[in-house]
């Protein structure tokens, strides 16, 4: 794991293909394709968690209220070495008239190629984030469906859940998400799962979408030359100025 900078600086951070280097390329010259993940949702549902496990393995009970940081890391999905960068967001204050997501929040959300939204089964308005968050995801990325996974976290928690992890998966397929139902402190398979998915979609996206290959689907590749008609025309010319210099 490596603490690349926060939130703030996430412009500069260098892109995949960019001269710079950042350190972490894996001693390959060739620089891996980027692919930026933030991870959504209430506060202490278990972000900060969720992303260093992913990173490190490790589940770490207790950190600061996260001022929103950004991580990088590389993974090999089939076969290719990727850059995976996540960015852990301050926890979403819920207030009465709704979500009060501000710019902090919006900037990660258009930055980010996939998103993760976390909610916790032992809190209920953390489940009700859901949907406004996902609406929210849709209408920051317009025209552009951007992976979207929905992770819900403490499944160790079973004697104090305020949630069914029937009603997230339910409500996730309505949303057309991917669910997964995890316990960031006992499993990290699962977390690691998650995300493999989420890297997995996004990197189909970005391939299907390269210059190359835009550019071969909307220019029609040009025909052959028609060699009888190149050779009708000719003649055409050749008769037509031989009846030129004969009537000279
Ligand atoms: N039992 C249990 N506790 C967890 C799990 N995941 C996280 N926690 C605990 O939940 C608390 C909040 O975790 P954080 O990772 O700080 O949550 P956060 O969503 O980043 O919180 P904010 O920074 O406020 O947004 C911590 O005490 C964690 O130890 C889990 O799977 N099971």
């Amino acid at each position: 794991m490596r603490l690349v900078q926060n939130m703030c600086t996430i412009a500069e951070y260098p892109q995949a293909g960019s001269a710079s280097g950042d350190g972490c390329s894996g001693g390959s010259s060739a620089r891996p394709r980027l692919i930026k993940i933030a991870v959504v949702g209430a506060s202490g549902v278990g972000k900060t968690a969720l992303v260093v496990r992913f990173l490190t393995k490790r589940f770490i009970g207790d950190y600061e209220r996260n001022a929103g940081n950004l991580y990088s890391r590389q993974i090999q999905i089939d076969g290719e070495m990727l850059a995976i960068q996540v960015q852990d967001t301050p926890g979403i204050q819920i207030h009465e008239h709704g979500l009060d997501c501000n710019e902090q929040l919006n900037r990660c959300i258009r930055w980010a190629d996939a998103v993760v939204i976390v909610f916790s089964i032992t809190d209920y308005k953390s489940y009700e984030l859901l949907s406004q968050l996902h609406q929210q995801i849709r209408q920051l990325h317009p025209g552009n469906r951007v992976p979207v996974v929905v992770v819900a976290n403490k499944a160790d928690l079973l004697h104090i859940k305020e949630v069914e992890p029937q009603n997230g998966l339910q409500l996730a397929n309505m949303l057309g998400c991917t669910f997964y139902e995890v316990s960031v402190s006992e499993n990290y398979n699962d977390v690691f799962n998650a995300f493999h998915v989420l890297c997995k979609e996004v990197s189909k996206q970005q391939i299907t979408s390269t210059p190359e290959k835009r550019r071969t689907s909307l220019i029609p590749r040009p025909k052959s030359p028609n060699m009888q008609d190149l050779k009708r025309r000719f003649k055409q010319a050749l008769s037509a100025k031989v009846r030129t210099v004969t009537s000279v």
